[in-house]
């Protein structure tokens, strides 16, 4: 049977033993050409907590980078969202009252959207969806805002343009959009889109106001057959307040 005691010092003597062999083996590190075991050295691990202490902070700001970009974009289509909109269109309403150019708002709608999905499935129908925003994006600028504003309906903000230089640009997507052919998963097919656009300041000059009569000239584009875009109508004159007779 083991004597405990033995045992203890059995342990002891392993551990000087291991010391002693780091010392010889050298194996922690050296300063000045002769070796230490890493305890003596500890001191010399303060650079090491600083580097930890940086990597941790990189990895924070990298985080709080990504949820930024997450707060502020779509999931699906990595489009802008509502939110940014919402905090971008004083902004840019500031900018273009100053300086005086025109700002357009396109709001555009895939056709018959709900068929896609209850035809070929959900998965096929985000990937319509992220093609349609791909097209979009590759055909608007950088300092254009671009919105997924509900589910397959799209907000564009052209700053610079007027209606009718949009309703072109916009015409010209739409016809970009019925010629593509979609593929997925050995399926090939197509999807037309309708959008309405207003402008400031021939419609309005508020975002409430443009975004009304761009989603009414969507209405109209829809129920004028759909695969088209449709111009608001110049908003009507202010009318004289009614008075007693
Ligand atoms: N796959 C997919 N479908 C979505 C998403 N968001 C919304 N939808 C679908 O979009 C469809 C919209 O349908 P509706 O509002 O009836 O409009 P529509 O079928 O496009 O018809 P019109 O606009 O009148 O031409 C619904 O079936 C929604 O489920 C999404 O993120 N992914």
């Amino acid at each position: 049977m083991p004597d405990p005691a033995n045992h203890v010092h059995g342990d002891h003597s392993l551990s000087s033993a291991a010391q002693k062999s780091s010392r010889l083996s050298c194996s922690p590190g050296s300063v000045l050409g002769r070796h230490y075991p890493q305890k003596w050295l500890s001191f010399r691990s303060a650079p090491t907590d600083h580097q930890k202490l940086e990597q941790q902070y990189q990895e924070i700001v990298q985080l709080q980078a990504q949820l930024h970009h997450q707060v502020l974009h779509d999931p699906l289509t990595q489009l802008h969202n509502r939110r940014f909109l919402n905090e971008s269109l004083p902004r840019e309403f500031a900018r273009a009252k100053r300086a005086g150019y025109p700002v357009t708002f396109v709001m555009a709608d895939i056709d018959r959207f709900k068929r896609v999905n209850d035809n070929y499935g959900h998965a096929c129908g985000d990937v319509v969806l992220l093609k349609i925003s791909e097209i979009l994006k590759e055909n608007t600028r950088e300092s254009d805002i671009l919105c997924r504003f509900g589910g397959e309906e799209f907000l564009i903000v052209l700053p610079g343009m007027t209606p009718e230089q949009a309703r072109k640009k916009m015409d010209a997507i739409r016809q970009i959009i019925a010629a593509t052919v979609i593929e997925h998963a050995g399926l090939s097919l197509s999807v037309t889109i309708s959008a309405g656009v207003a402008g400031y300041p021939l419609h309005g000059s508020d975002a409430e106001t443009l975004l009304t009569l761009a989603d009414d000239a969507l209405y109209e584009a829809k129920n004028g057959g759909r695969d088209r875009v449709a111009l608001a109508s110049p908003k009507a004159p202010d009318r004289p307040p009614v008075g007693p007779a």
